[in-house]
């Protein structure tokens, strides 16, 4: 009796599981996201790898539902980042990345694999009673025996009926491919075949850095670990090396992307001019101030503030500077009103911050407050491997305005045999040069390879 009431009883609910979906195509997201709430999913969207590791910094899930293409990053090198970072979290791969049948005959596999495809024309999303009696897919529960799978809807018929309720998965464990990832299976020949996946030194190289050197592939890996943070960054390197290039990638893959990046270059302006420039000014705060002006800082409220040459500001500027970075708050010229302000601040410089602080042209309190996280970008000279990539990439570049060049090999040799003291951004002027030099010619010669200012003759 009693054990009848009780079973009459409804059962509690077990707490919803709780994932991060990660995918860059928002109406994609859209239905997994419905189909999985509808499972009583907590479900958290991110847009891409990154923001998907900051997410989880925020908060823990259970599970990370990946698309099988990332707008950020390598999508080998995010799953190789997120099992180093999150070893106990499941990883349930979506798209290509899951849908080798292949890895799912594997005698290794212990847990079962069911992949949602992208709903290609004729393509059917994969699932258990329909994969196991097409005869197609062994179906095994993770302790080997057989699942009770629930049929899947098929992803053309979600598309045709987004407010059905779906059936996709029951129960609603969904995929562990962390095992598969361990495995050799997975981790070889299926992502080989991905199409992002160039080779394994390229694997964690973001989108706007050309080149594989590892000096290169070191500067995005950490761009990458501390893009979702609030924290400064100093970014120190030779002239035309790419900091400002790593300032906007770290704002581009932050929660910050939203909102705006500033840049203001410190040496560029005066030092009178300086202070009203990044503070504001009110009516009448100097002469010629003849309306109140927001400064840089307040304008980049929400985003990111990138202050290139750093060295360089004043010591009654990184004064003020410091007081804001300590509390948050700023004062306009001329105006008692204090301001909340809230930026990331990214500062670069080409000279070494920590020496221009021990000879005291640099307030060290500032400097260690700047400098909570450090990036360098390498001279050229030390990824010199990627001259001939980041060549290629400036000639694309340029063939898309007119017709395409090449160059000749005497021309590489030339470039080869250069010191290159402008970095990447001399490069890309000498290539600019060569380019208008070489008039019509599909072929870019050495005569037509420049440097500085040698062809000037007295
Ligand atoms: N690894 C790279 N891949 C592709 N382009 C690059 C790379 N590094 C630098 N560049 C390009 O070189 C040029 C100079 O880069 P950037 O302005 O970021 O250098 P910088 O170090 O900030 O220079 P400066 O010290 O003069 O301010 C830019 O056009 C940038 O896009």
């Amino acid at each position: 009796m009693t054990a009848s009431w009780a079973q009459s009883l409804p059962r509690p609910l077990a707490p919803p599981r709780t994932a991060i979906l990660t995918s860059a195509d928002l109406s994609f997201r859209q239905r997994v996201r419905d189909a999985l709430t509808g499972l009583r999913w907590q479900v958290r969207e991110a847009d891409g790898g990154a923001e998907t590791l900051a997410c989880l910094d925020a908060a823990p899930a259970e599970a990370v539902i990946l698309d099988s293409w990332l707008p950020d990053l390598e999508i080998g090198e995010f799953i190789a980042e997120f099992e180093k970072l999150h070893p106990g979290i499941d990883l349930v791969a979506l798209g290509d990345l899951a849908a080798s049948s292949r890895s799912m005959r594997s005698p290794r596999r212990n847990e079962v694999l069911f992949a949602l495809r992208h709903g290609q024309e004729g393509d059917e999303v994969l699932g258990g009673d329909e994969a196991m009696n097409s005869g197609s897919v062994s179906c095994e529960s993770p302790s080997g025996e057989s699942a009770n799978c629930a049929p899947v809807m098929p992803m053309r018929e979600i598309e045709a009926q987004p407010s059905a309720p779906v059936r996709m998965l029951a129960p609603p464990v969904i995929i562990a491919t962390r095992r598969q990832i361990e495995s050799e299976n997975f981790s070889g020949a299926d992502f080989a075949a991905a199409p992002l996946r160039s080779g394994p030194s390229s694997a964690c190289r973001l989108p706007e850095f050309i080149g594989t050197h590892p000096v290169m592939l070191e500067v995005s890996r950490r761009i990458r670990l501390v893009a979702g943070h609030r924290t400064s960054v100093l970014v120190q390197g030779p002239t035309g090396s790419g900091k400002e290039l790593v300032a906007r990638a770290l704002h581009r893959l932050s929660p910050r992307s939203v909102r705006p990046f500033v840049a203001l270059n410190c040496a560029a302006i005066p030092e009178a001019l300086l202070e009203a420039e990044l503070f504001g000014h009110s009516r009448g705060a100097f002469t010629g101030a003849v309306q109140g002006r927001v400064g840089r800082i307040e304008a980049a409220h929400g985003g990111t503030l990138f202050l290139d040459e750093i060295g360089e500001m004043p010591l009654a500027c990184q004064a003020k500077l410091l007081r804001f970075v300590e509390s948050g708050e700023l004062q306009r010229v001329g105006d008692n009103e204090l301001v909340k302000v809230d930026v990331r601040l990214i500062a670069a410089t080409h000279r070494s911050l920590a020496r221009l602080a021990n000879e005291g042209a640099f307030r060290s309190d500032l400097y260690f407050r700047l400098s909570v996280f450090l990036l360098h970008t390498p001279s050229l000279s030390a990824h010199i491997d990627d001259l001939p990539r980041l060549t290629a990439h400036f000639l694309e570049r340029m063939s898309q305005q007119s017709p395409a060049k090449s160059l000749s090999e005497e021309a590489q040799s030339r470039l080869l045999g250069h010191s290159w003291p402008g970095n990447v951004r001399e490069l890309e002027h000498v290539l600019e040069r060569a380019w208008i030099l070489a008039e019509d010619r599909p072929r870019i010669g050495a005569a037509e390879i420049e440097f500085g200012e040698e062809y000037v003759t007295e």
